[in-house]
C-alpha cells in the first residue's frame, strides 16, 4: 500500500520530510534563465527553465528525502506548458524513486469529484479497453468541505489504484482559525470534527503500520492543535507544512509524531528551493550552485527534526 511505501522510505532514509517544488520563475537562477530565454521569453521557455531547475533539485536530494510535493498552482500559472511541466517533474521524481504528492487541493460535488479522482488518481477512459493515466502522482491533497460524497470518489480511487490522500484538517495559514477553530454546540472545534471524519473515511485503507492511505494536512504553525489531532487520529498520517518559510520550528512539528517517530511527514518548499538566496547559504554557494544549497538545507532540516525528537524523549 502506498502509505506503507511512504513510511518505509522515510524510515530507510531516516528522514520524515518532503521537499516542496513550489517553483516560480523568479527562483530560477539567471544562468539557467539566460539559456532558455535566448530563443524567446514566453511561457514555454519559462516552463523549460523551471523543469531544469526542478530536475537539478531532485538530483541533489533524491538520496536523502523520501518524497517531493509539487504544488499545482505554480504550474497552472503557465497554462498548458505548466501542466506539462508539473507532469514531467512528477515523472522525473518517480524515476528517481521518490514518492510524489500532487498538491492540487481538489473537491466538488460527487460527480465532479469523480472526474478529479479519475484525473489525478485513476485512469481516464479513452476508447474501448483503452485507459491512460493523466497524471503520475502517488498522493494528492483534497479539501473536505463538501462532505463525504465529495470525498468518496477519491477514497475509492485510492483503493482501486493504490493511491493516497492528504485531506485538509487544520491548515497552516494565519486565518485558518476563522473557520476551522469555530467551536460547535457539542464543544468541539470544526477542525476536530473534520479530523474525526477523516479518521472514519480512511478506515478501509489501513496499511501494515496501522496508518491509513487517507491522511490529513495539519499545519506546523499550530502545535497545540497538532498535538490534539495526533492523539485523536490514531490511524491518520499527517502532512505537516509550515516549517521554514512560514516560521514553524522543529519543536513545533514534533507533536505530529507518534511514540515510534512515525505519523508525520514535514514539508518545506521555499526554505529549500530558495536556500541559495538565504542569508544562511548565499555566502557559501553561488547561484550556479543552488542545488547544493538546497541539499545542505534539506540535511539541516532532517537533522533539526531528529534533534528535536531526541530532546522530546
Ligand atoms: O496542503 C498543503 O500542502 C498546505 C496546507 C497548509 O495548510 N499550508 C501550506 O502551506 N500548504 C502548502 O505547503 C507549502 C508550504 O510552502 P513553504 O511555506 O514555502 O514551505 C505550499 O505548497 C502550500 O500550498
Amino acid at each position: 500500500m502506498i502509505i506503507d511505501k511512504l513510511i518505509e522510505t522515510s524510515v530507510a532514509k531516516q528522514n520524515p520530510t518532503v521537499i516542496g517544488l513550489d517553483t516560480r520563475i523568479e527562483y530560477v537562477p539567471e544562468h539557467i534563465k539566460r539559456r532558455y530565454f535566448a530563443s524567446g521569453i514566453d511561457m514555454k521557455m519559462a516552463c523549460e527553465a523551471i523543469l531544469e531547475f526542478n530536475r537539478s533539485i531532485i538530483d541533489a536530494v533524491y538520496d536523502i528525502v523520501p518524497a517531493v510535493k509539487i504544488q499545482m498552482a505554480y504550474y497552472e500559472m503557465y497554462g498548458f506548458y505548466g501542466i506539462k511541466c508539473f507532469n514531467d517533474t512528477a515523472r522525473y521524481a518517480k524515476s528517481k524513486g521518490l514518492i510524489v504528492i500532487g498538491d492540487v487541493k481538489r473537491n466538488d460535488i460527487g460527480a465532479t469529484a469523480q472526474a478529479y479522482a479519475t484525473a489525478y488518481l485513476g485512469q481516464t477512459f479513452i476508447d474501448d479497453g483503452v485507459a491512460q493515466n493523466a497524471f503520475d502522482v502517488d498522493f494528492i491533497t483534497v479539501n473536505p468541505y463538501l462532505g463525504f460524497d465529495g470525498i468518496k470518489p477519491f477514497v475509492d480511487a485510492c483503493k482501486a489504484y493504490d493511491k493516497g490522500l492528504f485531506i485538509l484538517v487544520k491548515t497552516s495559514n494565519p486565518s485558518s482559525g476563522q473557520v476551522q477553530d469555530v467551536v460547535t454546540r457539542d464543544g468541539k472545534s470544526i477542525y476536530q470534527i473534520v479530523g474525526q471524519l477523516v479518521e472514519e473515511w480512511g478506515q478501509d485503507v489501513i496499511g501494515q503500520f496501522g496508518y491509513s492511505a487517507v491522511g490529513a494536512v495539519v499545519g506546523a504553525t499550530y502545535p497545540e492543535q497538532l498535538l490534539r489531532l495526533r492523539q485523536d487520529m490514531k490511524h491518520t498520517y499527517f502532512l505537516v507544512p509550515g516549517y521554514g518559510a512560514q516560521g514553524a520550528s522543529a519543536e513545533d512539528i514534533i507533536n505530529g509524531f507518534d511514540e515510534h517517530g512515525l505519523g508525520a511527514i514535514v514539508n518545506a518548499s521555499r526554505s529549500i528551493i530558495c536556500a541559495y538566496k538565504s542569508d544562511k547559504w548565499s555566502k557559501a554557494f553561488k547561484p550556479e550552485e543552488f542545488y547544493q544549497a538546497a541539499r545542505c538545507e534539506a540535511i539541516d532540516m532532517r537533522n533539526d527534526i531528529a534533534t528535536a525528537m531526541i530532546m522530546k524523549r
